[in-house]
């Protein structure tokens, strides 16, 4: 669907479709466990988050050098704009990489190369959020975060993904607090596969201005009130609940009850190349599955850009809106 929509909630690792897998592990010299696209796409089958994770940073063994970084965003972004995504607000997970012995300016880099000129090269505006792996240590998150202290200009927010269970949002409440003294906005997982309990600590304790996933505030009313009172963004990824098995099928995602109780929802696509479809493509799953109509698909829209971090930008958040308006669907 070519709604114009802001992605909120996008890893760019999770875009590395298996074609671009194979081409980068010939140029680098990696050696696959797998012979074929075909034989890797058929490991696309998960029981839940962790087993996702495992292929996941498995593959990005392919990801050597700028060049790979930057192909790799600039694949994102050229079809992110084919399904109408306007503006792009993009995870990385620089520890990932960084483990591996590449530098974290190369990482960097090379992503913000595609980045800053995405606005001229495919019609979209860019922002790089920097994640911390939450199953490593607190002191790793600081570390990162002094390590990426030469690249902050091309750096808008934190956030905080990988394993969730276990790994409470209160043990990176330090990173947090240095976060906020340099000026970076704050978003955190919360709530897929963790209880309640966790997206209340993002809250509290990180400071977080959106919640990605928080699809596990429906198990505590009093929790929806306050984040429907709030209005505090969450960035849902329909198609990865269903891959990650955080709900048995589409058609029983919360997402219409969601909306129903004035909660602030947006659709996005977590990692398109191994959940089934980019942002557009959940877009239309939602509709197809929920029997969402032209103005729920609207407001899931609007609501990607007033949840966009556009604050500095208002003439920009409120061009892509009327773009929203005027869209004539068929
Ligand atoms: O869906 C996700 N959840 C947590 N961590 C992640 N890292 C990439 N994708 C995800
Ligand atoms: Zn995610």
């Amino acid at each position: 669907m070519h709604l114009p929509k802001a992605e909120l909630h996008l890893h760019i690792e999770g875009t590395l479709e298996p074609e671009l897998a194979f081409a980068l592990a010939e140029r680098n010299g990696v050696t696959l466990p797998y012979a074929t696209t075909d034989e890797l796409r058929a490991a696309y089958e998960f029981d839940d988050l962790q087993s996702f994770l495992d292929l996941y940073y498995a593959l990005m063994a392919v990801l050597r050098t700028e060049d790979d970084f930057a192909e790799l965003a600039d694949a994102y972004l050229a079809r992110a704009a084919a399904q109408g995504v306007r503006h792009a607000e993009i995870f990385f997970d620089p520890q990932a990489h960084t483990a591996r012995g590449v530098p974290i300016g190369t990482v960097i880099e090379g992503l913000g190369r595609a980045l800053e000129r995405s606005e001229e090269t495919h019609g979209v505006s860019t922002q790089l959020i920097l994640c911390f792996l939450r199953d490593l240590s607190a002191e790793s998150a600081l570390g990162t975060l002094d390590a990426a202290k030469p690249y902050l200009h091309r750096i808008s927010a934190i956030g905080l993904d990988s394993a969730e269970v276990g790994h409470p949002p209160a043990k990176f409440r330090a990173v947090y607090e240095a976060a906020t003294a340099l000026g970076l906005r704050k978003v955190a997982h919360a709530g897929e596969e963790g209880p309640p309990e966790y997206i209340r600590e993002a809250l509290d304790i990180l400071g977080v201005e959106r919640v990605d996933h928080g699809l596990r505030c429906m198990e505590d009313p009093e929790l929806v009130a306050r984040l429907v009172a709030d209005r505090v963004p969450l960035t849902l990824c329909p198609l990865s609940n269903v891959t990650l098995r955080t709900v048995d099928k589409l058609a029983d995602h919360p997402l219409p009850e969601m909306m129903a109780a004035g909660l602030l929802c947006t659709v996005n696509s977590d990692d398109p190349a191994y959940f089934g479809g980019y942002a557009g493509d959940n877009f239309d799953a939602v509709r197809d599955a929920l029997a969402l109509d032209p103005e729920q698909l609207r407001t899931l829209a609007r609501n990607s850009f007033e949840a966009a971090f556009l604050d500095h930008d208002e003439e920009r958040r409120a061009r892509y809106l009327s773009e929203v308006e005027a869209y004539a669907f068929d």
